[in-house]
């Protein structure tokens, strides 16, 4: 498939983490980029990655709507059906490729009409380093060189993955919220070593050097459990022994695992607010 322009619809967080991305991994890509936003201060942020003359208020999104190959939408959910509605006619062929968390194919197809294509793209916020996780579903009659264009698109920030569409929901909440439950976790970490008495930039230095050894040995010994990773360490009776049954005490893991399920009873919940059938 052959892309000329691509039009982003929402330049807001993880639209600017795309464009780091794209900055970083591939830039020519950013030459062909359109982007349409709210405020006019998103917008200046813009700025340092493409044209004034190619941003635009939401009342140039059917000019957007018109003129780009790619249609990317980055609003909330909430905000679809008034982003339709501004974008007006959409004349194939078009490549609708939806961020949208929770909004499956079905109800874009209800959004957009069956004649054009539709790609769900489900990223997160490490595209912006060229380590993003993004799983891809397409919808019916999605020729393949456009799936390929999607896949190559996000492949170039990171790795990207097709999955049947039932499962982008509990993606969603492990690895497109993921990166947030492991910046807790380093923030717990800069926590800890504050309250041992390191002032807030060392204890965050330690936090990452810590969390980079422990990926460096996930990487550098790969036939290893976890739970033989954590045996590496937890001596029996010894120091981290008695960290990690306080934590256990504490049922920490059967609250993070119960937090993750309320993670996608959220969506469910979202999903009937806004009438979508589940897929
Ligand atoms: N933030 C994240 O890590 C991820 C977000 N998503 C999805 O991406 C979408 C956007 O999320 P965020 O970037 O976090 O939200 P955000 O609120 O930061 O960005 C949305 C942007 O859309 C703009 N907008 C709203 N209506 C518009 C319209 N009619 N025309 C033009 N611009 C309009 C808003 O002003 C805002 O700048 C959501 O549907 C979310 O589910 C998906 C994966 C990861
Ligand atoms: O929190 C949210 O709703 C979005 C979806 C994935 C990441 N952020």
């Amino acid at each position: 498939m052959k892309v000329s322009s691509i039009g982003i619809f929402g330049g807001g967080r993880i639209a600017q983490a795309l464009a780091d991305g794209l900055a970083r991994m591939a830039p020519d890509e950013l030459e062909r980029v359109y982007v349409s936003a709210r405020s006019p201060v998103t917008l200046s942020h813009w700025e340092k990655w493409v044209d004034r003359s190619r941003l635009f208020s939401p009342a140039g999104n059917a000019v957007l709507a018109r003129r780009c190959d790619v249609l990317l939408l980055s609003v909330k959910p909430k905000d679809l059906p008034q982003l339709r509605a501004e974008m007006g006619e959409i004349v194939p062929p078009k490549l609708i490729v939806s961020l949208v968390a929770g909004r499956s194919l079905r109800f874009l197809e209800e959004l957009f009409g069956c004649d054009v294509s539709l790609v769900r793209a489900l990223p997160n916020v490490a595209v912006a380093v060229g380590k993003g996780l993004t799983a891809c579903a397409a919808g019916p009659g999605v020729e393949p060189s456009s799936l390929e264009w999607v896949l190559g698109f996000f492949g170039r920030l990171g790795r990207a993955i097709l999955l049947e569409e039932r499962l982008l929901d509990p993606f969603t909440v492990l690895a497109g919220c993921g990166p947030a439950y492991g910046f807790l976790f380093l923030s717990l970490l800069t926590e800890a070593g504050m309250a041992l008495g390191w002032d807030d930039s060392e204890s965050r230095a330690f936090a990452v050097s810590l969390l980079d050894g422990v990926v460096g040995l996930s990487e550098a010994y790969p036939s290893l459990g976890w739970e033989e990773f954590v045996q590496w360490v937890r001596s029996p009776e010894g120091v981290t022994d008695t960290v990690c049954r306080q934590l256990e005490r504490g049922r920490w893991r059967e609250s993070f695992l119960e937090a993750i399920q309320k993670g996608v009873e959220k969506l469910v919940q979202m999903q009937k607010e806004a009438g979508d059938r589940r897929v």
